[in-house]
């Protein structure tokens, strides 16, 4: 993104969970560009790889680690594992997650803790094991959660996903309470619908439905993946100093189409 001015993240590293598609691709390509050393981890091995030979083949450096943010062991061996490796973190992108569409009458407990675990737990527990570093080096830092819009109103057909994105918004805030005193911050960006790999395989399956949801966003259209890369690149850098527990919605309007008659 040209807007941004080359070499911003120079000497910077910046960690971003689920990076091998989708919005977390599109965030990890970016960060390379700026110069930040780019570091990925998701579940599986293929996509991580092909981001990072992309981002080597521009010039960037990167590296990954296969992980579920579900998994309190791996989550801290791979956090201990990047500060041998490259020294620490800088910038923490909580932006692995998961959703499907299910009514909430057929939808099994487990399908419900899944989507928690995945979304609100793996955000938990990638912020702690960062998070406990940086406080005891004394070290500042940012956090930039990947929320939604779903967040703020019923969510229907992904009850799973708007209760978790709600307490990623709640955790945003008491972390950026809680770590404040040496220069923690922790952020939230609430993106509306977005056309990825793994949202088009499970939610905008039904033309009908895609068709009607962008109808009733103000500005037309859904949002992208790079209009996810602004905002994060934004308050990752120091244009962001003095935010702290910002859930910063980017929806084109679309939360407030109720408000229009
Ligand atoms: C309009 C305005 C817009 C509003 C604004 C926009 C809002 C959008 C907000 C968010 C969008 C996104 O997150 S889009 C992101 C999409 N990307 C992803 O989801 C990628 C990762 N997803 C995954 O890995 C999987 O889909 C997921 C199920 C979540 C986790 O996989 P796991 O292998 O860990 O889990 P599994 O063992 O397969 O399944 C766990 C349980 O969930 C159940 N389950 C799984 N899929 C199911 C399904 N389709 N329907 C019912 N139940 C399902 C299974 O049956 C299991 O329950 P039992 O049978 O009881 O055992
Ligand atoms: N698309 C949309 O409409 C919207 C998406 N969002 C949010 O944006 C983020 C990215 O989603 P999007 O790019 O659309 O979807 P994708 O499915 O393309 O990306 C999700 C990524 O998360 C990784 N991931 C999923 N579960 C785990 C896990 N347990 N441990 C580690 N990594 C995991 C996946 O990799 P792997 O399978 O290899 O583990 C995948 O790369 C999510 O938090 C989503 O909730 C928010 C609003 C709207």
């Amino acid at each position: 993104m040209n807007v941004f001015q080359a070499g911003l993240f120079e000497g910077k590293v910046v960690l971003i969970t689920g990076g091998g598609t989708g919005i977390g691709r599109a965030l990890a390509l970016a960060f390379g560009e700026l110069g930040a050393m780019v570091v990925i981890a998701a579940r599986r091995e293929g996509p991580l790889s092909g981001v990072v030979k992309t981002i080597e083949d521009r010039g960037g450096r990167a590296c990954m680690y296969t992980l579920d943010v579900r998994d309190e062991a791996r989550v801290e061996e791979v956090v201990r594992g990047i500060w041998q490796d490259v020294g620490g973190v800088d910038v923490l992108v909580n932006n692995a997650g998961g959703n499907f569409m299910s009514p909430a009458v057929a939808m099994s407990a487990h399908g419900f803790r899944t989507v928690l675990d995945i979304n609100l737990v793996g955000t938990f527990l990638m912020s702690q094991a960062v998070g406990r570093r940086w406080l005891d080096e004394g070290r500042e830092g940012s956090i930039v959660n990947i929320s939604a819009t779903n967040a703020e109103y019923g969510s229907p057909l992904m009850a799973h996903s708007g209760a978790s994105k709600a307490g990623i918004n709640n955790l945003t805030q008491t972390l950026a309470v809680e770590w404040g005193g040496t220069g923690v911050r922790v952020n939230a960006v609430l993106p509306g619908p977005v056309r990825t790999e793994g949202s088009d395989e499970r939610l905008w399956t039904d033309a009908a439905l895609v068709e009607r949801v962008e109808e009733g966003i103000p500005l037309g259209r859904f949002t992208t993946p790079r209009d996810v890369v602004g905002v994060v690149v934004f308050l990752a850098s120091e244009a962001g100093a003095f935010l702290t527990g910002s859930l910063i919605a980017l929806d084109g309007g679309e939360r407030l189409r109720s408000l229009i008659f």
